[in-house]
């Protein structure tokens, strides 16, 4: 009887990974590591020193050399965490659309994921933590105990996600995107991601198009239940 020391869940923007990740590890009582939010400080960073998307070399020594810090979110402004890098706490900047936008093709650079993978294996090795992200289960953390690949349709997961921006931003923000907007830059993400995005051959597959967040975390934790 052994409890997962690791919980890898995987999948495509939208699929409800940091939702489910967070209210899983809360349920646990485990640390929760959202890796995207690695990759978007690095995008975010890249943007600010205008440095070029294609320059993989030039990326892979800015992640080299900069630290990400994630830490408890202490301001209460719906945070799930707080993310700084060079003393700039960028917790939001990394939500924009501009940072949406360059994080993929930054991503798909080797240089760039070499060094990522390593610091977040270090983290995931720490026991006890969900990790969310694309290819947890596959690359970051190949033993973890319990691996899940969430899922949904792109239309869906393009409507939640215009959803969380209509309440973040207000819906008669002009910056708002438009629901077809969302959804071209979810495919096109969904497009340059797929490489490394494959589901860990072991990975669960949960389809959530209707499913309810609850009804998710239900299902997960059914599955903890047959690991103990
Ligand atoms: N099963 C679900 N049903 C409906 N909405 C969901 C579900 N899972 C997540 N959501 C909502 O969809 C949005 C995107 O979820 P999120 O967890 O950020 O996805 P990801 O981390 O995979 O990109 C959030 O607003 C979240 O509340
Ligand atoms: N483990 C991971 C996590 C994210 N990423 C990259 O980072 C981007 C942002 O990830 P994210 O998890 O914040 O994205 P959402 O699914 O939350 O929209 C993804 O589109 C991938 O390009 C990755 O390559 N590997």
């Amino acid at each position: 009887m052994r409890e997962p020391g690791c919980i890898a869940i995987d999948g495509p923007a939208g699929a409800g990974k940091s939702t489910i990740g967070e209210h899983l590890a809360r349920r646990l009582g485990y640390l929760y590591c959202d890796t995207g939010a690695m990759y978007r400080a690095i995008a975010w960073l890249a943007l600010q020193k205008g440095i070029d998307l294609n320059d993989g070399p030039t990326l892979g020594k800015l992640a080299e050399q900069n630290t990400i810090l994630i830490s408890k979110p202490e301001i209460a402004d719906g945070r799930q965490y707080t993310v700084i890098i060079q003393g700039h706490d960028i917790t939001w900047d990394i939500r924009s659309t501009q940072v949406g936008r360059a994080v993929s093709p930054i991503s798909a650079h080797p240089q760039v994921r070499s060094i990522l993978i390593a610091q977040q294996r270090t983290i995931g090795l720490q026991g006890h933590i969900v990790m969310v992200g694309r290819d947890i289960g596959s690359v970051v953390m190949p033993d973890a105990d319990l691996k899940i690949y969430l899922t949904a349709s792109l239309r869906e997961r393009a409507r939640r996600r215009h959803t969380e921006m209509v309440e973040r931003m207000g819906e008669h923000n002009p910056a708002l995107p438009s629901l077809e907007e969302v959804m071209s830059d979810v495919e096109r993400r969904d497009n340059t991601d797929r490489k490394n995005m494959q589901p860990a051959q072991d990975a669960i597959i949960i389809e959530t198009d209707n499913l309810g967040i609850e009804q998710v975390l239900d299902k997960i934790c059914h599955y903890v239940e047959g690991n103990r």
